[in-house]
């Protein structure tokens, strides 16, 4: 949605009968121009059909992977090449499906765009899905084909060590699919998409009237789907890998990590969050580049810290908080889930993140 379209919902919420010639002398515009802008949020379905009865449900849309996560945590230092005693546990994952739990849990409206299969894997992300909030009636189910799964194998300090992801099923979000649902795309308040689904399918998304676009990159391998079309994301989150496979720039130091965040800049992304793992977060915008630093926490997983982060930065954005405002509020949503063995906390509420701010020192 616009300024301007926001600004005429604004008007037509508090006054269902107004005028378009009082929307346009309040406004300041032409009458006509307010014609455009009520037909445009109708297509979008801000607005129920004439008579302007609008819709309140405003959302967030992300499109992306949806996993089931096996993990091992070894008892002690991992040997390669040996078998490891240790701890195996399933939760669910995928980037996509995290960014929107993390988001549900933080009571924001929320659709997911992904692809399952009709097996027990499909079944329990579904049921899970309906039970947590998240609305995926825009979402793939097929017959035939395999839910997408992951596998890692984390070190004794809960960081991953190396994963495999099998996620083929993601192909079926294709470009045909993506332009079909169009018009639930850009009727959203923002969207955000991981690079599981096919390039050709995020170049589409890229091209969308007015659409605020959030990447996740997911992983070196998948993070080359968009080097070429970066400057069309209005916000960007990669890791420090990430960031080099995007730019070229190896980030072995804060200052490789600033220039990293210049470039990304300056090819048109608004704002730009490289995630340093236990260092921090290097964040900048057309108001400067910084950097803040993680506090010592407790890790136990650190899989989907990225992804807590990631619906942090969107909610911080929903809630219109400064950027600084909105890193220590991600950077907090990552650290609660950072304490749990499983992908996602359940732990994360908008107060809990709150409370872990204030104990962080970070407000
Ligand atoms: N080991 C850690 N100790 C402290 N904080 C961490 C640690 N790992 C991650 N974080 C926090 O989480 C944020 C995001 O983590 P990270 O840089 O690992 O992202 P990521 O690689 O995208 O994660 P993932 O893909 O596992 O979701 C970091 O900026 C930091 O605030
Ligand atoms: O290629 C991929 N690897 C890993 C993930 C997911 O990342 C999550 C952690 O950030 C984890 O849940 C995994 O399923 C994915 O969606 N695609």
């Amino acid at each position: 949605m616009t300024n301007r379209e926001r600004e005429i919902l604004e008007l037509i919420k508090k006054n269902p009968f107004i005028t378009q010639e009082e929307i346009a002398s309040k406004l300041n515009i032409a009458r006509a121009s307010v014609a455009v802008h009520i037909t445009n949020l109708m297509k979008k379905g801000y607005i129920l059909g004439k008579g302007y009865i609008v819709n309140e449900d405003e959302y967030v849309l992300v499109i992306g992977g949806a996993n089931v996560d096996i993990q091992g945590f070894p008892k002690s230092k991992l040997k390669f090449k040996d078998s490891n005693p240790g701890q195996l546990n399933m939760s669910l994952g995928g980037v996509g499906r995290n960014v929107a739990e993390n988001l549900a849990r933080l009571n924001v409206n929320v659709k997911l765009i992904t692809a399952v299969g009709e097996d027990v894997y499909g079944q329990k992300i579904l049921e899970h899905s309906k039970n947590i909030g998240i609305d995926m009636s825009h979402s793939l189910v097929l017959s035939g084909e395999y839910t997408s799964t992951y596998l890692s194998i984390l070190n004794e300090k809960g960081d991953m060590e190396v994963a495999l992801s099998c996620m083929d099923i993601c192909e079926k979000i294709n470009v045909d699919y993506i332009k079909a649902k169009r018009k639930i795309i850009e009727g959203s308040r923002l969207c955000v998409v991981d690079t599981n689904i096919p390039k050709e399918a995020i170049e589409v998304l890229t091209e969308f009237d007015d659409l605020i676009l959030f990447l996740d990159t997911v992983s070196t391998a998948k993070a080359e789907k968009v080097r070429d079309i970066i400057g069309n994301f209005h916000t960007v989150k990669p890791n420090i890998y990430e960031a080099e496979v995007l730019t070229g720039i190896c980030v072995d130091s804060v200052d490789k990590g600033k220039k990293a965040c210049e470039v990304l800049l300056n090819k048109g992304v608004r704002n730009v969050f490289i995630s340093l793992g236990e260092k921090g977060v290097i964040y900048g915008s057309k108001k400067g580049i910084h950097i803040i630093k993680m506090p010592k926490v407790e890790v136990v997983n650190a899989t989907g810290a990225g992804d807590a982060f990631l619906a942090g930065l969107v909610y911080g954005y929903l809630n219109e908080f400064t950027i600084e405002e909105t890193v220590k509020f991600a950077m907090s949503a990552a650290a609660i889930t950072l304490s749990s063995k499983d992908t996602i906390s359940d732990r994360l509420t908008v107060q809990n993140v709150k409370d872990k701010q204030k104990e962080l020192g970070l407000c």
